[in-house]
């Protein structure tokens, strides 16, 4: 369709006005002679009651609605070809407007991985620090968190930044039962999962504004009180089509000098770029952006009836994701758990007008206890050392199988594995998140659970997986929802860690004292005793977290890397990707804090090598 809007030029386009996206074009418009330029699919939604109110996340409110992009994957062969639902934020602000909250980082070693996989120190634990601490103002816990559970690392945390961090002020008697469970078990008591070593039992901060209890979201933080700029434009409601190039000469990096877009009714726009393009679209968009712009690999692209630009086989691969299960027991003697704000609406309605009046109550809680495993929490010691010498003997198979022809990736591949495997062996790799959740979490919907029963969940998701797939557009229309394939378990040691992981939380479910509530297992459900068992269900169940990242991943190029450590796009001269999908390699961890992290670096390089991306 022909442009019929004049097209305004702006210094920076920012595609996507999500957790990475907004973070970065607040901090380039703090220079008032920068023009920045956001395009976001989704609306402002930082008035919605569901996304402002903390505890609205257990009653699923914003999930699976118009602030959702709701990808669904290709059918997965490890889990008996089910088609998983892995949600996304599409609104102003991105998945931090629809996200649980968790405000956490991950262990070190995986951080310094992603230095040593790019030999560039400044990505490792200590080089992203000052990002971390600048992303955030965190606030002390007060009395009443502090009783329950709230103990601040100050030296590991910001307190000048614009994302608002705290803690809730309701907590679950249950939950305190489980950290004692947890320390029975060997988990030592941490303080708030953010100092680089994770395998101890927390409770985190999360991106709750404490002075008002409500979510403070990239929208909140690097928005709202920023928009007045006139030199920062954010549009909502818009779709971006592709990036626009410059003609360029063969052999040479390809320039951006424009985006386009459409409107709700379709109608296209476009707007000039002066420096640079920047995508932040997120793990499953950005990769998308890239191939619909001519970025990508030539025969995807070509069946997709997209003209090649810039040849990268790699945008689109290494993705991968967290998995999600959970054992789930009956919760005898416990005044209430969180399912009663789903199941009862005159119950719902006071905790709605207590959290109004004075910000307590069931609605004021999020999630926030948890520990993360190590190999030898899920593993003995004797199991442990046949597994690791098969995945090592068998590095070149997987990276193979995992890179879809791509040789150079096949070696990134190998690389992440080894990085993995010596984290394996040195008991370093965080194998699964171990949480609770107070009420029912689990594949089994309410009007087929027993009635009037009380439910207690022990969470066991999967978080180190060398499991990589790919997500890649079938279309050039915009419309059309790319292809996401996690390739979920593709891994033996996936499997095995993951199937480990669940047996290890339904001992949480009956260790005293968590037996004094315990009425006993519903899920997997006492038939399912064994390994096989317990593997065999989660096939049936297991579902995405939400955790998608990788598939724009920040590598050397002759490791198949799609973004070089400045994130720059490779083959291009003003493009760069900066949200979750450059992880160099995935994080046991709840991602939003670290994407905060990336993007401030980013903000940071990108405004200290202005000079150098002058077209
Ligand atoms: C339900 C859920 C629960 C989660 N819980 C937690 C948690 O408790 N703690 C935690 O740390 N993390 C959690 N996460 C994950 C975390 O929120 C994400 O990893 C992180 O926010 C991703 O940031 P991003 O910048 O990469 O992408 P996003 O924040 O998703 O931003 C991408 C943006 O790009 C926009 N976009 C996409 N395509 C286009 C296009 N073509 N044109 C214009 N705009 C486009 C999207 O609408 C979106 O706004 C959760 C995620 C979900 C979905």
């Amino acid at each position: 369709a022909a442009t019929v809007t004049p097209s305004p030029a702006y210094d920076y386009v920012i595609i996507g006005g999500g957790t990475a996206g907004l973070t970065v074009a607040d901090r380039l418009t703090e220079d008032p002679h920068v023009k920045v330029a956001v395009l976001e699919a989704g609306q402002n939604a930082e008035n919605f009651q569901e996304v402002v109110i903390p505890g609205l996340i257990f009653t699923g409110q914003s999930i699976g609605g118009v602030l959702d992009w709701q990808y669904t994957t290709v059918p997965q062969a490890n889990f008996n070809g089910r088609q998983l639902l892995i949600h996304a934020g599409k609104a102003l602000g991105g998945s931090s407007v629809t996200n649980a909250l968790i405000f956490h980082r991950a262990q070190k070693e995986q951080y310094d991985a992603w230095g040593s996989l790019n030999n560039d120190p400044s990505w490792n634990f200590n080089g992203l620090l000052p990002y971390f601490k600048k992303s955030e103002h965190v606030y002390k816990p007060n009395k009443y968190q502090s009783e329950t559970g709230a103990i601040l690392n100050l030296p590991f945390r910001g307190t000048k930044g614009p994302v608002q961090v705290g803690y809730g002020n309701f907590e679950y008697p249950q939950s305190n039962l489980w950290r004692t469970v947890a320390a029975k078990l060997g988990f030592v008591r941490g303080t708030d999962g953010t100092d680089g070593e994770t395998n101890n039992v927390v409770v985190t901060t999360d991106s709750i504004d404490p002075r008002n209890n409500t979510r403070c979201s990239s929208a909140c933080a690097h928005y709202t009180p920023f928009f007045k700029r006139p030199n920062f434009t954010v549009m909502t409601n818009v779709t971006v089509t592709r990036i626009l190039w410059k003609d360029t000469a063969k052999g040479k990096d390809a320039v951006a000098d424009g985006v386009e877009y459409i409107d709700l009714q379709g109608k296209v726009h476009t707007v000039s770029v002066n420096h640079e393009v920047i995508v932040s679209a997120g793990t499953l968009g950005s990769p998308k952006v890239l191939e619909l712009s001519g970025v990508g690999n030539s025969t995807i692209l070509k069946a997709a009836g997209v003209k090649t630009v810039v040849s990268l086989p790699s945008v689109g691969e290494n993705l991968s994701d967290h998995v999600h299960s959970w054992a789930n027991a009956f919760a005898v003697n416990v005044t209430y758990t969180a399912d009663i704000l789903a199941a009862n609406p005159t119950f719902f309605n006071e905790q709605l007008e207590i959290w109004k009046r004075n910000r307590t109550g069931l609605l004021s809680n999020a999630p926030a206890s948890l520990t993360l495993t190590s190999p030898t929490d899920v593993f003995t010691r004797q199991a442990l050392s046949p597994l690791l010498s098969s995945a090592q003997s068998k590095l070149t198979f997987y990276a193979n199988q995992f890179s879809n022809g791509n040789a150079a990736l096949a070696k990134g591949i190998i690389a992440q594995h080894t990085a993995s495997l010596k984290m394996w062996s040195s008991n370093t790799e965080r194998l699964s998140e171990i949480n609770f959740q107070p009420g029912y979490l689990g594949p089994t919907p309410q009007d087929q659970r027993p009635q009037g029963a009380n439910f207690s969940t022990v969470n066991a998701a999967f978080d180190a997986p060398l499991s990589r797939g790919r997500v890649h557009i079938t279309s050039s229309n915009v419309s059309v929802p790319p292809a996401v394939d996690p390739a979920y378990w593709s891994h033996p040691l996936d499997v095995a860690a993951h199937v480990k992981s669940v047996q290890l939380a339904r001992k949480f479910l009956t260790t005293p004292p968590m037996n004094t509530i315990y009425g006993g297992e519903f899920e997997p459900g006492l038939d399912k005793k064994t390994d096989a068992d317990v593997e065999a269900w989660l096939r049936s169940v297991a579902a995405s977290d939400f955790h998608p990242m990788g598939s724009n991943v920040m590598l050397p190029k002759e490791l198949g890397g799609v973004v070089d450590t400045q994130l720059r796009v490779y083959g291009t001269r003003n493009v760069r990707v900066v949200d979750a999908s450059i992880f160099p390699l995935p994080i046991s961890a709840h991602p939003q804090a670290s994407v905060y992290a990336v993007a401030e670096k980013a903000a940071d390089m990108i405004k200290k090598g202005v000079s150098n991306t002058e077209l």
